[in-house]
């Protein structure tokens, strides 16, 4: 897990740091992890470290402190640094130490977009977790820099490290280097899509509360995803049971089906009319068709409002309070009472519908529309995108970021309904929201490994289930 906290634990830890060590030490650390990454930078981009132009953007606050003792740093392993200050202070003894060094530090002036563009890196020390709104008026167009590698000291400059809403201008980075803990930007959409890279240096903070935020890592989905045991059998594995697809959807029966078929599940069964049982039972000879004892459900994918039977068959599943999967077609009628074993699953235009809000809301903070939707409903809330968002029980947040561009394909959410049936199933006494991220890291890394760089379908990535698992970094020992 990455963990991010909000600013304030920050800087309550930061205190408390501080105070048992000399004046000082953490802006060190912190410069000296930049440095390395700089110059690790410099040399995978350009070949070479000395020699090389850096441009160094330096605020009023210990941001621009930490960028201009990184500059002093790289000026000593030969880079040609120039700082730019960007406000009408500076942090002092930063700014004497980076002189000394050779660093050639002036006031930023207008069109100096120019001279970060000609760089080969540029750090952003314009401001940090003190800072938020957006690049102020003077330093708007670096919004819209080409050229030079971009690695941010802490936060991208105009985030608000506090949250995924983004509220103006930003300078988007390659890579960030933050220190101690992540910041919830980090993890968060949208503001996460301009971190870059995420590197989280170790400058020695300690007594952290409970994460705001925590991002699955695909390493932890190979501790966590259930593996028979010699006494298993088809019941202790999971039985899923499957409501989807109707008359005229059959696709999402097959894809749903599939996939929990192919993520572990013990048994399946599927529930539904004639003709996607058919192919279903063509598909995949091990599914059983009709009702029967089940573990957790997968609710909706393929299922019409307007099907009264396969409504009637979702109602019934919600009723008797087994872990469910709730997608698509039954997200549109739910009960007043649902707990947080109960996985909604929209994505940004069905949350919107949800809420009775517009989809441009939903994706200007996604976090806060789940958790409202949490808040209304007691479910357990996926918010599916490119980051997928997770609140569960208790306000936990969890966010998973493992998925290819590719995978906004059609029939995607009807495999991911299916892998998070089967790790429902086979993991009933874990938190359902941990379940839930696991199981769209799983499903991202399966897209990853299905596509390869290039177009996938939907049919692939339940396919690749299997072989996504076994290749998980940590799953038997794999590095
Ligand atoms: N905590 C830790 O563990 C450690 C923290 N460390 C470092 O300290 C950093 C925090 O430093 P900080 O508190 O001095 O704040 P910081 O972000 O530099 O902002 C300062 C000033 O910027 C201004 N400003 C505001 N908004 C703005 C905007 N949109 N655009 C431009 N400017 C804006 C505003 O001043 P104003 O211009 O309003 O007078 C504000 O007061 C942290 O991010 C990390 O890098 C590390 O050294 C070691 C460990
Ligand atoms: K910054």
């Amino acid at each position: 897990m990455i963990v991010a906290h909000r600013v304030e634990d920050v800087r309550a830890a930061e205190r408390a740091a501080l105070a048992a060590l000399p004046a000082g030490t953490l802006m060190d650390r912190a410069a000296a992890a930049l440095d390395v990454v700089c110059a690790d930078v410099l040399r995978e981009s350009t070949g070479a470290v000395a020699g090389r132009r850096a441009v160094v953007l330096a605020g009023a606050g210990d941001n621009g402190g930490d960028a201009l003792l990184t500059a002093a740093r790289l000026a000593r392993r030969g880079v040609a640094v120039t700082a730019l200050l960007t406000a009408d202070r500076a942090h002092a003894p930063a700014l004497a130490t980076a002189r000394r060094a050779g660093v050639r530090a002036r006031a930023w002036r207008a069109g100096d977009e120019s001279t970060c563009a000609a760089a080969d890196l540029l750090l952003d020390g314009i401001v940090g977790i003190g800072g938020g709104g957006g690049l102020r008026p003077a330093h708007e167009g670096l919004s819209a820099l080409d050229g030079p590698v971009v690695v941010a000291v802490d936060v991208p400059s105009g985030l608000d490290a506090d949250t995924g809403a983004v509220t103006g201008e930003v300078l988007a980075a390659d890579l960030t280097v933050t220190f101690g803990t992540a910041r919830p930007a980090h993890l968060l959409a949208p503001a996460a899509g301009f971190c870059g890279r995420l590197l989280v240096a170790d400058i020695g903070l300690a007594d952290l509360p409970a994460p705001a935020v925590e991002r699955v890592e695909p390493r932890d989905v190979a501790g966590r995803w259930r593996r028979p045991g010699p006494a298993d059998d088809k019941y202790s594995r999971g039985v899923v049971g499957v409501v989807a697809g109707g008359p005229d959807y059959t696709g999402a029966a097959v894809l749903a089906v599939e996939a929990a078929v192919r993520a572990g599940a013990g048994m399946v069964r599927y529930l539904g009319p004639g003709h996607p049982t058919e192919l279903v039972r063509h598909r995949r000879p091990e599914v059983v068709a009709g009702p029967g004892r089940v573990q957790a459900w997968v609710l909706g994918p393929g299922v019409s409002p307007e099907d009264p039977e396969q409504q009637e068959r979702v109602r019934a599943a919600l009723a008797s309070g087994e872990p469910a999967v709730v997608d698509a077609g039954a997200l549109a009628a739910l009960p007043g009472t649902l707990g947080p074993q109960h996985v909604l699953t929209p994505h940004a235009g069905e949350l919107a519908r949800l809420l009775g809000v517009e989809r441009a809301a939903v994706e200007a903070d996604p976090l806060a529309a789940a958790r409202r939707a949490h808040e209304r409903t007691g479910a357990t809330v996926l918010l599916k995108g490119s980051v997928t968002t997770v609140v569960g029980g208790g306000g936990r947040v969890l966010t998973a970021a493992s998925a290819p561009d590719w995978l906004a394909t059609a029939g995607a959410g009807d495999v991911l309904a299916g892998v998070l049936g089967a790790a429902l199933a086979a993991r009933p006494d874990e938190d359902p929201a941990v379940v839930a991220a696991d199981a769209a890291v799983l499903h991202g890394w399966a897209a990853t490994l299905a596509s390869a760089g290039g177009p996938i379908a939907a049919l692939d990535v339940a396919e690749a289930v299997p072989a996504a698992l076994t290749s998980l970094p940590g799953w038997d020992g794999r590095p």
